[in-house]
């Protein structure tokens, strides 16, 4: 029997996709149009004040494929808290036009096992802390996908040694941090807590770079024989400042 991994985990993350109504928006007075944005930006409002705190992180991204018109995360020490904005939300005057179309829930993870694989575990320290608790950065684009390790007849990710798969898995770093301050990823596990084993949300200030980090990766041994992968939600930025024209007709 392999090893198990042992992980090390930190804030809850809701990725809650919205398609909006437009077509009752286009209907409903300006005062209520007025009413709902200005609730919206309140919760924004709220929302920062929780990151600036650092209790928690957010961000909102326009969403370019009809998937969804809006997808928010949220990154909270608890399940509760991402159920109370989740609420929240919905209770809020906007909330009537935000129809739910996708949701992923996970908790950012980082395993124990140490890449260099010297025998020593990662040990919990401020770096891996910040790591566990990501403040969202606020780049131009995000990318969102689940995705699973292959549990094939020849290719089963969870029957190789760990020594395979910290053999595999540096590899796959060392192609990530050729993409250092072009992609930001945050890996969140979702083993037990949704459809895939992991949610991939990625940032970048141009959306290229998501094509060519996950095309590069597509060559590496871990993704060749293993991953598989849900869909992809790429999104745009809104900034508080910029939710009136998003929603203005
Ligand atoms: C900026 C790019 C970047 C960097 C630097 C990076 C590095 C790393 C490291 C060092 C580790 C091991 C973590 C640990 O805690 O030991 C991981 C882990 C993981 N990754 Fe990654 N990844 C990136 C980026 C990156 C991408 C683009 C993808 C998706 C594409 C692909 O083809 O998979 C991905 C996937 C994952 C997954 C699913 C896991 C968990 C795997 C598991 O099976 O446990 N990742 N990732």
């Amino acid at each position: 029997m392999a090893e198990a991994v042992v992980t090390m985990d930190g804030w809850c993350a809701l990725h809650d996709m919205r398609s909006f109504d437009w077509a009752s928006w286009k209907v409903a007075s300006e005062e209520e149009r007025k009413k709902a944005v200005t609730e919206l930006k309140e919760l924004m409002d709220k929302w920062q004040a929780v990151e600036d705190a650092k209790n928690g992180s957010h961000a909102v991204y326009k969403v370019v494929s009809t998937k969804a018109d809006l997808m928010f995360m949220f990154f909270r020490p608890t399940m509760e808290e991402l159920e109370e904005i989740k609420t929240e939300l919905n209770k809020s005057t906007i909330g009537d036009y935000l129809i739910p179309s996708y949701s992923y829930v996970s908790i950012v993870e980082m395993t124990k096992h140490n890449p260099l694989d010297d025998g020593k575990d990662r040990e919990l320290s401020p770096q891996v802390e910040a790591r566990l608790k990501p403040i969202l950065p606020k780049w131009e684009h995000a990318c969102f996908y689940p995705m699973s390790r292959r549990r094939w007849r020849d290719y089963n990710w969870f029957e190789i040694s760990r020594q395979e798969r910290t053999r595999l898995l540096y590899e796959h770093g060392m192609t990530g941090r050729k993409y250092a301050g072009k992609v930001k990823e945050i890996i969140t596990g979702s083993i037990g807590l949704d459809e895939f084993e992991w949610g991939v949300t990625l940032f970048a200030h141009d959306a290229l770079q998501f094509k060519k980090i996950v095309y590069e990766m597509r060559f590496d041994e871990v993704t060749a024989k293993y991953a598989e992968f849900g869909d992809f939600i790429i999104g745009n930025y809104l900034p508080k400042e910029d939710v009136d024209k998003y929603f203005a007709l």
